[in-house]
């Protein structure tokens, strides 16, 4: 059982540099910016392993330090760069404390407070918004879409139907190809503060699909997609704009920054100043562990084979291969245009500090060293520049 009443840690890997934290578990060392896992069970392969992160967080760090660091990504943002913000790790890790922070179905965001739990997406809506009111020269508006991604199907959370439907409208990720098949795209809809922001999101959050599992009473079932599209009254003034013209699609729904050659986003000329993608997936999880039976069992089937599929995706990107898998599952397909584009990526790993959890934290530390080695913005899937230095 993961200890509930025992702050987990937060592992950053793919983006940022500050460091700091020591702190130690029996099995699990954090010195400095470097994870080291320890454990006597003679039998596993990777034991003493170490591995390397921009920054490792020990469990007494608050979500305002986590925070400090993903911030500066907000002012790209308003630069004119795409931004994704990724949690990942094993269910019951603290991939929505640390995105969404302390929820429940019934007080989905608590009120804001000097020193309160609120996670990445409150605090980047509030930063956002406050961003926007320094700099009015850039007529700047706010959009924003949420879906989640649940048995391989894009749900849209903002859509009128999904109020009186269990499963919800089904969307198809917003690629070119989809944009042919005239698909219609997720919901978008307007936002004019950080509070329209938050509440927005708190209505998806209670449609998102949960359930009690033996390692997390309230396990996501599903992956969380929330979408800010920064647009813009003037044409084409940001870097984005500058480096990718490609050819305007007239009609078609505004997905951010498209690299030319990318079958990713679509986007008419002038309109699109950035995307901002905060991403809460669903945790990997071991049946065995977890107990879960019937159609819990082939949720947890379907979030396991779309995290594989997106390490798949990582694995072909950092080996730079040709062909990128990214339809092998609609999450990759979903969030191609970040994996393989030139978005700023930042992904967040959540590990457990419990032995018993020890080959998911390997797992997952593994996953995060994978994304550390992919040199985006060279690999296959069209993206145009090397990612930049931070
Ligand atoms: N850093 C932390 N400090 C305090 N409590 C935390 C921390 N991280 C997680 N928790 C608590 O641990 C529990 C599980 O966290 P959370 O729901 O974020 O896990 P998760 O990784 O999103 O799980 P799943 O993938 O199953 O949805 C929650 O009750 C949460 O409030």
């Amino acid at each position: 059982m993961v200890d509930n009443r025992k702050p987990k840690s937060q592992v950053k890997g793919a983006a940022s540099t500050v460091t700091r934290l020591h702190e130690a578990y029996d099995h699990l060392l954090f010195p400095a910016e470097t994870v080291l896992v320890k454990c006597d069970r003679p039998a596993h392969p990777l034991i003493n392993k170490t591995y390397n992160f921009e920054r490792v967080y020990g469990p007494a760090e608050s979500q305002q330090v986590v925070f400090g660091d993903v911030c500066p990504l907000l002012t790209s943002l308003l630069d004119g760069y795409n931004v994704c913000i990724l949690a990942y790790g094993q269910t019951g890790c603290g991939k929505s404390y640390t995105m969404l922070g302390p929820h429940s179905k019934e007080a989905c965001i608590p009120p804001w407070g000097p020193h309160s739990d609120l996670g990445i997406m409150p605090r980047a809506a509030g930063e956002l918004f406050r961003l926007i009111s320094e700099n009015p020269s850039k007529s700047l508006k706010v959009d924003v879409s949420i879906v989640e991604v649940y048995n391989n199907d894009i749900l849209d959370l903002l859509a009128k139907e999904r109020r009186t439907e269990v499963s919800g409208p089904k969307r198809d990720a917003p690629t070119s190809k989809a944009a042919k098949r005239e698909v219609s795209p997720p919901t978008r809809q307007p936002v004019h503060s950080a509070e329209d922001f938050i509440a927005l999101a708190a209505g998806s959050l209670q449609l998102r699909a949960q359930l009690a599992t033996q390692v997390h009473a309230r396990s996501s079932r599903s992956h969380l997609i929330i979408t800010a599209t920064l647009t813009t009254a003037s044409p084409c003034d940001s870097p984005a704009d500058r480096q990718s013209p490609g050819p305007p699609l007239e009609g078609r729904p505004v997905w951010g920054r498209a690299s030319p050659g990318s079958p990713g986003a679509q986007r008419p000329v002038g309109q699109v100043h950035a995307k901002l993608q905060l991403v809460d997936l669903a945790g990997s999880e071991c049946v065995g562990v977890s107990g879960v039976t019937g159609s819990a069992l082939r949720e947890t089937s379907f979030i396991n084979r779309s995290l594989a599929a997106l390490a798949d995706v990582l694995g072909a990107l950092s080996e730079r291969r040709g062909h990128i898998p990214y339809r092998n599952s609609q999450l990759t397909h979903f969030l191609q245009d970040v994996l393989g584009g030139d978005a700023k990526l930042l992904v967040i790993l959540c590990v457990s500090p419990c032995r018993t959890h020890v080959a998911e934290t390997l797992r997952c530390l593994g996953f995060g060293a994978r994304v550390r080695q992919v040199q985006r913005g060279q690999a296959g899937g069209g993206s145009v520049a090397p990612r930049k230095p931070r």
